[in-house]
């Protein structure tokens, strides 16, 4: 990733993946313009959070960046979290305001240019140009690319940078200075603080003589070295000598002071070993190498709680390791009890339950999992879709901007979607919202409505869609024709879709409140049906932090078999001769996403996965731990709020086809399913009034079923609650029971 990069703020991305998701990370901090967040971290939910991450959620509020851990190549500047927590939240809001005003400018200046998003205040822009926002046609695809390119090309103004810029950033960063020229040092300096930043953090050097660890002082003559060769690239090198040497002549002295200061440092008390900076990281000398905490150490900590600092700095320590076990660990301690330390750590750290930590660790190398566990500790940006059955992109960017909004498109990937940097009104409040020109919604959640890619005229079902804001946008991409019947469960949510549905005018859509799966018995037929299916959330951490600590193995056995009763639902709600299925979650958890539509197909032989028509995003696991999923799993998409700095979310694209005659290999997988999904299904009530956990202990018509298993289930589950209750036990029967 390129180094300047770094600084600028990602919209969330147009990244394909997976080169994003090993540039390590596309949060990135402090550019100018900042996005306004969604949502402030909520408190966190259990005690462990109250000290982790509370004082986290204030940090971050002050610094959009995710403090990457070093052994992700980017040695994050490791502000103490109590200290970090004091900094004043509103540093940043005298920026904000320099920032409106550039942003502004920003457009002016495209307007004389005449291209593009530009056109906004002019007016005069041809037909062709008035269109780019609007959904629709090849030219209008170019419109908006050209539109995006234009700012852009804005990039070291507007201080937005995209990820896709950031190879030539790489090649191009360190070409920046001609050496000698003014221009030439200003960059140097730049460079220098950019390699402050995105190395050694020398505002948090140790003191002199401290003692340092043998990585420590590896770390940092790979540093120096690094410099130098900067250095020798611009044409200044160290080495008064060579070329150019006069120039570095100045600097020098101090440069040479800083060197000394750099050795004694390396040196610590012991005095240097290797003037080489050869490898001698190996631990052998002194041990003074970081070691795990022993038992007692531990079992201390855990009466007197820990020190957020000392824990952070474990965190960082163990996943350097871990990025290199066999050379860096030099304790004879396993691979597994530092895996065991560092969920430790995360957990009073971060303020996760140890179960939700464990399975999030799990699915990210070590380094990687910080980084998504950083990001869910600032908010997302704030985005908006355009209702464009009541305006145009460009027009309502222009309503906004008069307001005092700052803003610019979501990118290339959206003709409807704009990113809000600013707004000096509420966003949620203004003429615009209540008219109804705008649904305020996460750019994740676009995706899915794309992928099902409704036509007009169609006939579409949206099973679990309160409070709306994907049913609006499928009508709109349906121009309002057709019919989408928006379904939930949850009677007190389908009011926010009923007003959602009024305020931006979608006349095709029907909203009913069923348990999705009663479906298709109620309603059947569809062209296309959405499944955005009620799920764990843990890729929308962000924005309830409430996630971290309020789920269970249980719960998750319960949302995932829930899951495949829907998914299930959804493909023979398909009409007769074929169809589309999206099945979308805002959880990053593979038993929810993969496994669930890995289970589908094998229970469903005339299904198979199809590309999703988003280009962007990770693919889907093919296999994860034990687990082998569909060979064309790689179809479905990923995204996270570490790489895409968008909503974690999952979503797949099922083609239905008319059914045949399964095979005997077809049935022999469908079998196999089952039994895995009975081997995962819960094996007692949800006791919470958790909304999602809700239907699976009040399926209103489990008779879809022919399945015993879900009878005897749902019926010891209704015995418990009466059990609970008072209630004698076994007076009445479900509908499922009486009919197994
Ligand atoms: C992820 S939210 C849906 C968000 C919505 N698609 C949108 O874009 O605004 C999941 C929804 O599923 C609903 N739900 C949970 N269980 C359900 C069930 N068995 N049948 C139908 N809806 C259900 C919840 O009430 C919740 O509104």
């Amino acid at each position: 990733m390129g180094r300047r990069s770094k600084h600028k703020q990602a919209a969330p991305t147009p990244v394909l993946e997976p080169a994003a998701a090993k540039s390590s990370g596309t949060v990135r901090s402090g550019g100018r313009n900042k996005p306004l967040s969604a949502a402030g971290p909520r408190n966190p939910g259990g005690a462990a959070a109250a000290s982790g991450s509370a004082s986290k959620g204030k940090r971050k509020a002050t610094d959009a960046a995710p403090a990457a851990a070093p052994a992700a190549g980017k040695r994050a500047k490791a502000a103490p979290a109590r200290e970090a927590a004091s900094a004043p939240p509103k540093a940043k809001a005298g920026k904000k305001g320099e920032e409106k005003v550039e942003r502004s400018m920003m457009f002016d200046s495209e307007d004389e240019a005449g291209d593009g998003f530009e056109g906004l205040e002019s007016g005069d822009e041809d037909e062709d140009a008035a269109d780019e926002f609007d959904l629709g046609s090849d030219s209008d695809d170019e419109g908006a690319d050209a539109a995006n390119a234009a700012i852009l090309s804005e990039g070291e103004d507007s201080g937005i940078e995209y990820e896709d810029e950031d190879a030539s950033d790489a090649e191009g960063a360190l070409g920046l200075a001609e050496s000698g020229d003014e221009e030439g040092d200003e960059s140097l300096v730049e460079d220098a603080e950019r390699e402050e930043e995105d190395g050694i953090d020398l505002d948090n050097l140790p003191a002199k003589g401290t003692k340092l660890t043998e990585r420590q002082k590896k770390k940092m003559r790979a540093e120096a070295e690094r410099l130098e060769e900067l250095l020798k690239s611009q044409g200044l090198a160290l080495d008064s000598d060579e070329e150019g040497g006069e120039e570095y002549e100045e600097g020098s002295e101090d440069d040479e002071e800083g060197l000394e200061d750099d050795e004694m440092l390396l040196d610590g008390e012991e005095g240097s070993d290797d003037e080489e900076g050869g490898d001698s990281a190996s631990g052998e000398e002194g041990g003074d190498d970081f070691m795990l905490p022993t038992i007692e150490q531990r079992e201390a900590e855990a009466v007197q709680g820990a020190d957020l600092q000392v824990v952070q700095m474990r965190i960082q320590e163990i996943v350097a390791i871990l990025g290199d076990f066999k050379r860096l660990a030099t304790d004879g301690r396993s691979r597994s009890e530092y895996m065991e330390q560092l969920l430790d750590d995360v957990c009073s750290y971060y303020g996760y339950n140890a179960f939700l930590a464990d399975r999030l660790l799990q699915m990210f190398p070590p380094a990687e999992a910080i980084e998504f566990f950083e990001a869910n500790e600032t908010p997302r940006p704030v985005t908006i879709r355009t209702n464009t059955l009541r305006t145009r992109r460009r027009d309502l960017a222009q309503a906004l901007i008069n307001r005092g909004v700052t803003l610019e498109p979501l990118g290339k990937w959206s003709k409807v979607g704009l990113q809000v940097f600013e707004s000096s009104v509420p966003i949620g409040a203004t003429a615009e919202y209540l008219a109804g020109h705008y649904m305020l919604q996460a750019a994740s959640s676009f995706l899915p409505c794309i992928a099902l890619a409704p036509q007009p005229g169609e006939r579409v079902l949206d099973m679990a869609s309160a409070p709306g804001g994907k049913t609006t946008y499928l009508s709109a991409l349906m121009q309002n024709s057709g019919v989408v019947f928006a379904n939930d469960s949850n009677k007190a949510r389908t009011k926010s879709l009923t007003a959602n549905v009024h305020r931006l005018g979608c006349k095709n859509v029907v909203v009913t409140n069923y348990d999705a799966r009663a479906f298709p018995k109620v309603l059947g037929g569809f062209d296309r049906v959405l499944l955005d299916s009620p799920c764990s959330g843990t890729g929308v951490i962000s924005k309830d932090q409430s996630v971290k600590t309020n789920k269970s193995e249980r719960d998750l056995q319960l949302l995932t078999h829930l899951q495949k009763q829907l998914i299930l639902c959804a493909i023979d709600s398909v009409k007769r001769s074929g169809g589309y299925v999206v099945y979308s979650t805002c959880s990053v958890l593979t038993e929810e996403d993969e496994q669930v539509v890995d289970y589908a197909l094998k229970k469903r032989p005339n299904c198979k996965l199809v590309p999703t028509g988003v280009d962007f995003g990770r693919e889907g696991f093919l296999s994860f731990r034990e687990r082998r999923f569909d060979s064309k799993m790689n179809l479905a998409r990923r995204v996270y709020p570490h790489t895409h700095n968008v909503d974690g979310f999952f979503l797949a694209k099922i083609k239905v086809s008319p059914k045949v005659k399964p095979t005997a290999a077809a049935k022999a997988a469908a079998k196999k399913a089952d039994e895995s999904d009975e081997s995962d299904a819960p094996a007692i009530e949800p006791e919470s009034d958790d909304e999602a956990a809700e239907p699976a202990a009040t399926a209103a018509d489990t008779s879809l079923f022919n399945d015993e298993e879900d009878a005897q289930l749902i019926e010891s589950a209704k015995r418990r609650a009466d059990k609970r209750k008072g209630r004698p036990s076994g007076g009445r029967k479900s509908g499922a029971a009486a009919a197994a």
